[in-house]
């Protein structure tokens, strides 16, 4: 069973007694959310994170999603990628492919992967051409605050760090503003290279999720969902922390451990 929570600007946070129900309840979460935008926008833009996350995406792949999901009507992106071959046990695309899209019934036409074959540079101006595009057609929705894309989901795991998708504590590339896509060559955890998206692209999404489990990421968590620290200068802020849909809807999937540093009701969330 589940405790939920809502707060202000920190988002909803649930949590769960065991991974099983936690990837339950994030089943039925996506799902919902897919149907709610093929019905609005005749499609779902879904972008994936890789990591921990893709393991807890099983139970879409199951009855009765697998059956009644329009999975035809998915468009998948990823929120970040490791600079490596796509065959690589590093790779984001390849973990997915196998533990997810191997499984549904996606189209391949539809799965926009991030260009293995060129520089990190050329392969992060290549992947925001791509978006841009379908932001023009509105495949990809569009945020009227600031014109970035407004992807109808986008999951995120997170390190013990406080990373999300490849934005890392102090990195500069937390601070860009007007690019939707980026590269580091200096990522503290390895592979070095990576592409991501930038701040703006996640906080323009409609629906944001962070699915964190494990006790080495509970203090990391603890700050991360603080309300009381949310005037801190945001430099000093944890990635995690900065994750704050402007018009969005932020819900944060949790196991015991990742929120095992968390207290009822000190943290501003009081548990209900
Ligand atoms: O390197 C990465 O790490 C994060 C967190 O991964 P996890 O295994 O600790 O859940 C992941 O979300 C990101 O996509 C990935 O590139």
């Amino acid at each position: 069973m589940a405790t939920s929570c809502e707060a202000k600007k920190k988002g909803e946070l649930r949590i769960f007694e065991s991974s099983v129900e936690l990837a339950t309840d994030l089943a039925e979460y996506v799902a919902q959310l897919s149907e709610i935008s093929v019905k609005e926008r005749g499609c779902f833009t879904i972008a994936l994170s890789g990591g921990s996350l893709i393991n807890l995406l099983g139970k879409l792949c199951e009855a009765p999603y697998n059956k009644t999901l329009d999975w035809t009507k998915w468009y998948v992106f990823w929120a970040d990628e490791r600079a490596v071959a796509k065959n690589h046990a590093e790779s984001n695309y390849k973990q997915t492919k196998e533990g997810f899209l191997s499984k549904v019934s996606i189209l391949n036409s539809h799965v926009y992967s991030i260009n293995d074959n060129v520089t990190v540079e050329e392969a992060a101006s290549e992947y925001e051409f791509t978006i841009r595009q379908l932001v023009k057609v509105r495949t990809i929705a569009v945020s009227e605050a600031n014109d970035c894309p407004k992807f109808d989901l986008i999951l995120l795991g997170m390190g013990p760090d406080g990373h999300v998708a490849s934005l890392f504590p102090n990195h500069l590339t937390l601070e860009l503003k007007e690019e939707w896509v980026t590269y580091i060559t200096d990522s503290p955890k390895p592979p070095p290279e990576r592409i991501t998206f930038t701040l703006p692209v996640i906080n323009s999404a409609s629906n944001v999720a962070l699915v964190v489990t494990g006790e080495e990421k509970a203090a990391a968590v603890r700050i991360a969902t603080n309300n009381s620290i949310e005037e801190l200068d945001s430099s000093l802020m944890l990635p995690a922390q900065r994750v704050q849909p402007i018009e969005g809807k932020l819900v944060w999937f949790l196991d015991k451990g990742a929120a095992s540093a968390l207290e009822a009701s000190t943290d501003g969330f009081g548990h209900t």
